[in-house]
């Protein structure tokens, strides 16, 4: 996989399903980052694949959930994101998925506390030596890409010596969150220090962080240095982020979203989870919009409350 010059899909729990990746894509995302799955929920899986969609779907043994669907449209683009914190069990779950994806991520920022407690995520980030031997376990056996994303760590010093370590397992790229585990979302990314990292490694750097509209994707690749940027919230709130000529209007693409769920048969509560948020930035829970979200129960009703019975019907009679 190519990582130079390229818009990003940042990895988002319960955003970024199958429908969520193709609306970004559609709208100019280079490459799409699923969300992030637990190794241990994955060994759990079956891989099928489905007729009726046009999927591979990996499928809890037991519950019947679909914990990843995947489709070949996005094959050469997507990311599979994956939590964990010991390399065997890496391996495991990655092989089970490789060749469905364009590129396997090990998630090292992330600093809830189920993550840290589970030594995942951002407890990664004190821990070079397993950090090295996931990373080169995944490298050996694997045929497609390997990446990470990473945080800030407590000084640019060490940010930038950890980069280097991650650079000589032999990763494709590096994704930077230019804020520190205890930062919260508010506090702006820091992306001076990216820059550090950036001028420390021959390897891409995808710098993340406080991108909300397309012309922040030239501007953070200037202030860093980066060849490519990675976007969250704002493709949240609007997708049409990666439109060169602009954003949509948000009532437009949030149509979108739903018809996709629809037709991928996109999980109710990811749905609904990824709505919520949508309607949080632009408005309230509280309000008819919030609250008949709250309420749905299926994919139907969503489809119903949203003006697109019509369509449900087309789609779930074809299948
Ligand atoms: C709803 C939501 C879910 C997220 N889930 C993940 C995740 O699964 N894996 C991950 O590495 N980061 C996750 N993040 C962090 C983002 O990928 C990103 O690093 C962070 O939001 C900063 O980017 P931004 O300023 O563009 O939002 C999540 C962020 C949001 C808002």
């Amino acid at each position: 996989m190519d990582y130079e010059n390229k818009l990003v899909l940042a990895p988002m729990v319960r955003v970024g399903t199958l429908p969520f990746r193709l609306l970004s894509a559609e709208y100019g995302a280079d490459i799409t980052y699923g969300e992030e799955i637990i190794d241990h929920k994955f060994l759990k899986c079956e891989r099928r694949v489905n007729d009726f969609l046009g999927t591979t779907d990996f499928v809890e043994k037991g519950t019947g959930d679909v914990v990843f669907r995947t489709c070949p449209e996005e094959r050469n683009r997507i990311v599979f994101q994956m939590g964990t914190s010991d390399s065997v069990r890496a391996l495991a779950a990655a092989e089970l998925v490789s060749k469905d994806v364009a590129a396997i991520d090990i998630n090292m920022g992330c600093p809830k506390s189920f993550s840290i407690s589970g030594g995942m995520g951002a407890a990664l980030l004190s821990k070079p030596e397993l950090v090295h031997d996931i990373l080169t376990t995944l490298r050996r056996n694997l045929d497609g890409a390997v990446t990470c994303k990473i945080r800030l760590l407590n000084s640019s010093h060490n940010t930038v010596e950890f980069a280097r370590r991650i650079e000589m397992s032999g990763v494709s790229a590096l994704a930077v969150h230019g804020r520190r585990i205890k930062d919260r979302p508010r506090d702006p990314a820091m992306w001076c220090e990216i820059a550090d990292v950036v001028s420390a490694l021959s390897i891409p750097v995808i710098a993340n962080g406080d991108v909300f509209d397309y012309k922040h994707f030239e501007r953070i690749k200037s202030v860093t240095g980066a060849t490519s940027v990675m976007v969250a919230r704002g493709a949240l709130w609007n997708a049409s982020i990666f439109r060169a000529e602009g954003k949509l209007p948000w009532e437009d693409i949030k149509r979108e979203y739903v018809r996709k769920c629809i037709l991928w048969d996109n999980d109710v509560k990811s749905t609904k989870q990824t709505l919520k948020e949508m309607i949080m930035h632009y408005s309230c829970l509280e309000f008819e919009e919030g609250k008949a979200v709250t309420k749905s129960k299926t994919i139907a009703d969503l489809a119903n409350f949203y003006g697109e019975d019509g369509y449900y019907q087309l789609v779930t009679k074809s299948r």
